[in-house]
């Protein structure tokens, strides 16, 4: 199995993406970000309630600004989804707290002990990428302050100044090895898994989609995103005495048959269009955004093209194939399964009208006044 090329591979199939196999990286990376919201909060709320009277104003003020901004990110986070930008700026206001602790030196001159958190929760919420540019940012101001000029800082003994650097060095370095393989071996699960569903669902004959397709991916993802497809037609095309191809040529010319009709549909119907073979010599045509009027002209189209046309098996087999079409509409993704017996049903009366025929609401309705 190797995966196509987006550009070369048909449209329904850049349906099934790397995002339909990730929402468990997805996940991981919301949930580390609530837990440092939470503590964050927890901490700072409990820091500022007990030490009120002894903080000063500026430092409140502070603490209490970085409180709101770490709730407002969160609210906005489960509002639109979007994790990078807020845990970027939740992870900047807390190094700004790392810092501003470093500077003042925190309870006994402990501040640099709450620094080791960084690099383990900036990895595992920003990525490889932006949780470096976090970490080394941290590290390298942090350094300016031990090492740098006096510019009102508390001072910090030699001895602990070496060993906080040594050890921030190295959780940094494990942070980042962890979470560069954590994130290589996440890669290659999810493309496996995303070539292992590519494959479930395709039809292995004509590689069009199959009817699993549909009911486990197509339509989850059209209620999601029902402004792309709704109103859309539904085509329940069977081809016509499709038992006599292969009584009269053989099985294999009937594959042949099933393969150059898949064809027919790929190169006359939009690529936009989702084609299914739905079973044995029945096939499934989603006309997205298409209202009945108008799929019931392409299908007809469509019916009169394949007719036309000269299926060859060798210089000596040749044939043409006709189709029978039932079309409806789906307006809601919740009438999809009444929308296809309906369909079905047309297709039932194009065959009993002598086949080679499109049904649909508006057809039946005709046949019914005659
Ligand atoms: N070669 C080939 N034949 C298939 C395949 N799937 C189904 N068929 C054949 O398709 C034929 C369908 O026959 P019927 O259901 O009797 O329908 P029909 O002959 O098309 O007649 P109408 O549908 O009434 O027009 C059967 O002979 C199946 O064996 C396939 O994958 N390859």
């Amino acid at each position: 199995m190797t995966p196509e090329s987006p550009e070369s591979q048909p449209s329904w199939l850049n349906l099934v993406n790397i995002d339909s196999v990730y929402s468990a990286e997805k996940q991981r990376r919301a949930f580390t970000f609530f837990t440092m919201i939470f503590i964050a909060v927890v901490l700072i709320t409990t820091l500022v309630t007990v030490n009120y009277s002894v903080y000063a104003k500026l430092l409140t003020i502070m603490l209490v600004l970085s409180d709101l901004t770490f709730f407002i990110c969160a609210v906005y986070f489960l509002r639109t989804g979007r994790l990078t930008g807020v845990a970027i700026l939740v992870l900047s206001v807390i190094c700004v707290l790392c810092l501003a602790l470093v500077y003042t030196g925190g309870k006994e001159n402990t501040a640099l002990y709450w620094l080791m958190f960084y690099p383990v929760v900036s990895f595992s919420t920003l990525g490889l990428r932006v949780g470096f540019l976090a970490v080394s940012s941290l590290l390298a101001l942090t350094c300016l302050f031990l090492y740098g000029p006096d510019i009102g800082q508390v001072m910090y003994g030699n001895a602990e100044k070496v060993r906080f650097t040594a050890s921030f060095i190295l959780v940094f370095l494990f942070a980042f090895i962890g979470e560069y393989f954590r994130n290589k071996s996440h890669l290659e699960i999810a493309r496996i898994t995303l070539l292992q569903k590519q494959d479930a669902y395709t039809d292995q004959l004509t590689g069009l989609a199959n009817r699993r397709f549909i009911s486990s991916h197509f339509l989850p993802f059209a209620k999601l995103n029902s402004e792309q497809y709704l109103p859309f037609t539904v085509l329940l095309i069977d081809l016509d005495l499709f038992k006599n191809i292969n009584d009269n040529f053989g099985h294999d010319f009937g594959d042949q048959a099933l393969i150059e009709f898949s064809r027919m549909l790929e190169t006359q119907l939009r690529s936009s269009d989702i084609k299914v073979r739905y079973g044995g010599e029945e096939f499934m045509v989603i006309l997205p955004k298409t209202v009945i009027t108008d799929a019931y002209a392409v299908a007809d189209k469509f019916r009169e093209y394949v007719a036309a046309q000269v299926i060859v098996f060798n210089e000596h087999q040749s044939t043409s194939v006709t189709c029978s079409i039932g079309a409806a509409q789906v307006s809601h993704i919740e009438t999809f399964n009444q929308t296809v017996k309906l369909a079905d049903e047309y297709l039932y009366q194009a065959k009993r009208l002598g086949r080679n025929n499109v049904v649909s609401s508006e057809q039946q309705q005709a046949n019914n006044e005659q």
